[in-house]
């Protein structure tokens, strides 16, 4: 059984009357990525820095590793690496200085620091750069010398805010096989948050959909769709010409057809709970019609995505009944 590392229940912070977060109740196993999804202003780094200790909730809990990091933030510091979006190292001094830097302001001893450093920057493929100055460094491989500088303390779990801003497209690519490598490698727990929906969906495990302070759905993509679309999370859009009564009521017989809206006169959009496209197309050619086309679509993140994110609508072809 999988075990929880993040515990969080109705967390709540109010700014000026209005809440950043509300009533945010999560579970984060070990070993998993978990994306936290939502647009600009969401709640999303609100969060992060209630599970850092480093600003008190207005009610609710949280855990991490079994700590509560509103009564103790240093405790948590020592096992969560936090990557803001952000990065502050010292330019003149090379990448191998800034992290034997940070693993002396964690107490490690000057050796082993030295040793992890090489490792970590070997790990995330700057063993070629290590003694360049970080003034020099692309913000690709500054965000790559961050992923090493989380880790020199060997945390439980690491928090990313944003960690692709400013990247070019290959560097994105790049830095998201490099998290979920490291996730692999060290057992680590990531804790990711984005506006980037396709990013989340490449790497994380399980997607949290934030918006205006709350959690509308979490889970797998497969979860996400059935938590926002129910049971018909399938669309099949069919033409067929004629558009008979008799064949309407076939349709509607064959099993994991939940419900059928016409189009047009000769169009129909299917909604059912599972793919069923040759059923429905054996079925026209029984009642003796025309087949012109069909096609069909399960609701993925992008329609969650734009159903929450962009005007709360998706366009007219995908309407849910
Ligand atoms: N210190 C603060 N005082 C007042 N309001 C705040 C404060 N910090 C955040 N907020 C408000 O809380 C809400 C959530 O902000 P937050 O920064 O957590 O969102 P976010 O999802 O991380 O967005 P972004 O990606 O832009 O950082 C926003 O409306 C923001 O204006």
């Amino acid at each position: 059984m999988s075990e929880t590392i993040i515990t969080i229940e109705e967390l709540t912070k109010i700014y000026d009357d209005k809440p950043a977060v509300d009533r945010l109740s999560l579970s984060i196993n070990k070993g998993e990525v978990f994306g936290l999804l939502g647009p600009n202003g969401a709640g999303k780094s609100t969060t992060i820095f209630m599970l850092l200790g480093l600003i008190e909730p207005t009610s609710g809990s949280l855990q991490v590793c079994g700590i509560n990091s509103t009564n103790n933030p240093i405790e948590v510091k020592k096992l969560v690496g936090y990557l803001p979006d952000d990065l502050g190292f010292y330019q003149n001094m090379s990448g191998l200085e800034n992290l034997i830097y940070t693993a002396s302001l964690n107490s490690i001893p000057r050796k082993e620091a030295e040793t992890r450093a090489r490792r970590l920057l070997e790990q995330v493929g700057l063993e070629n750069a290590m003694d360049k100055k970080v003034g020099k460094y692309s913000r690709g491989m500054k965000q790559r010398l961050g992923l090493a500088d989380v880790l020199i303390k060997e945390p439980e779990i690491i928090i990313l805010d944003e960690p692709t801003l400013g990247i070019d497209p290959k560097g994105v690519q790049e830095l998201l096989k490099l998290i979920k490598k490291l996730n692999k490698e060290n057992n680590i727990t990531v804790l990711l948050s984005s506006h980037h929906l396709h990013q989340v969906q490449q790497i994380c495990d399980r997607v949290g959909i934030f918006v205006d302070g709350q959690l509308l759905a979490q889970g797998n993509v497969e979860d996400l769709a059935h938590q926002l679309f129910g049971e018909q999370s399938y669309v099949i859009s069919v033409e067929v010409k004629p558009l008979h009564e008799g064949l309407l009521h076939e349709l509607q017989n064959i099993f994991g057809v939940k419900s059928i809206k016409r189009v047009n006169d000769s169009s129909i959009d299917i909604y059912c709970n599972k793919e069923i496209t040759p059923e429905i197309s054996e079925t026209i050619v029984e009642q003796h019609a025309s087949l012109y086309s069909i096609n069909n679509k399960s609701y993925g993140l992008d329609e969650i995505y734009h159903l929450y994110f962009e005007g709360r609508e998706i366009d007219e072809t995908t309407t849910i009944p």
